[in-house]
């Protein structure tokens, strides 16, 4: 029996992101399309039957064991067995920026129920999987399907895309954002006409545009000056919510000559898109 496992927890970028609606229990209605990259996380399941309980190697900075999406994703997936479980020690190598719009913890929750869905010999389905992920974030469903996806609704409705592996230049301004907050603004853009979802839109860079943009540029300069740095070299975008923001560039080359001229302060680093998520690359491998 296999008691360790390390896996990839990825980041995504929202290549545009659509504010079409407001549903009435204020959630905000979306168009997105979703990449992986070839960056992220990393996080190492280890059983141990002799002590049972789920529990972090180390806590996170600023996050309670019990909120860490990882342990909430571990305990809803427990909570589907059939029978006893032996415990597991999950130990997190965290690089992504909390707070950036990468979606670092709905990654660290997918990576769990997956991990934990193989290393328990549970069973469940992707469709399940999906399902529990919803209930613990809108950026869940689309790590455990671990395609390349235009999403709707709140972002669960997924429909399989495939814009071009490009490379990015992804820059981390020295600011966290708190989701709420930004969907919380009286000037946000809540009625951008909604689309048809085409594959024509996928390599568009024209619709590459973020509802949320202008008011995190207003109540964010350090993003506003971010976007403007990297704008000099082609369109330049926020994802999610921010605080990060990309460049997409055809060749690794041209993304790194430009992330080498960033100027000194700025964090982040360059990855390429991926429309498999590297969880899904691993998971295949196992089997
Ligand atoms: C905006 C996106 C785009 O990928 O990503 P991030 O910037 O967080 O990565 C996501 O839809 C983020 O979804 P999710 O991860 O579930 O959001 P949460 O942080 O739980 O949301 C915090 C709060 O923002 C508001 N909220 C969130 C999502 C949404 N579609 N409409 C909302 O109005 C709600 O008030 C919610 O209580
Ligand atoms: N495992 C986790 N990794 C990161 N953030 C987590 C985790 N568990 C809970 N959180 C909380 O979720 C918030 C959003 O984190 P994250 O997903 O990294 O950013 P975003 O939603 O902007 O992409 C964090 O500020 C943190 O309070």
């Amino acid at each position: 029996m296999t008691t360790s496992l390390t896996l990839p927890s990825p980041a995504k970028l929202n290549l545009f992101l659509h504010i079409v609606g407001q549903r009435p229990d204020g959630y905000h209605e979306l168009q997105t399309l979703f990449q992986f990259l070839d960056y992220g996380d990393e996080l190492t399941f280890t059983l141990t039957p002799d002590q049972p309980g789920i529990r972090l190697a180390e806590s996170m900075n600023g996050v309670a064991d019990d909120d860490n999406l990882i342990i909430r994703a571990a305990r809803m997936l427990a909570d589907r067995a059939t029978g006893p479980l032996p415990g597991v020690t999950i130990a997190i190598d965290k690089r992504l920026p909390m707070g950036g719009g990468l979606g670092g913890g709905s990654s660290n929750a997918a990576t769990t129920l997956a991990g934990l869905n193989w290393l328990w010999q549970l069973n469940l389905s992707e469709d399940e999987l999906a399902q529990i992920g919803l209930a613990l974030g809108a950026d869940v469903p689309v790590f455990v399907r671990g395609r390349a996806a235009f999403a709707e609704g709140v972002g669960e409705i997924l429909t399989p895309a495939n814009p071009p592996e490009d490379w990015f230049v992804v820059l981390k301004p020295d600011c966290e954002i708190n989701t709420g907050k930004i969907f919380s603004q009286e000037g946000l853009t809540r009625d951008t006409p909604k689309i048809t979802i085409r594959p024509a839109f996928e390599g568009d860079a024209s619709r590459y545009r973020n509802d949320c943009e202008d008011v995190v540029r207003k109540l964010y300069p350090e993003v506003h000056q971010s976007l403007e740095w990297l704008s000099q070299f082609g369109p330049a975008r926020l994802t999610g919510t921010g605080a990060c923001i990309f460049g997409r560039f055809p060749t690794e080359s041209a993304a790194r000559s430009i992330w080498e001229s960033k100027p000194s302060g700025i964090t982040g680093f360059v990855a390429k898109g991926v429309n498999h998520s590297p969880l899904h690359q691993k998971l295949t491998e196992l089997t």
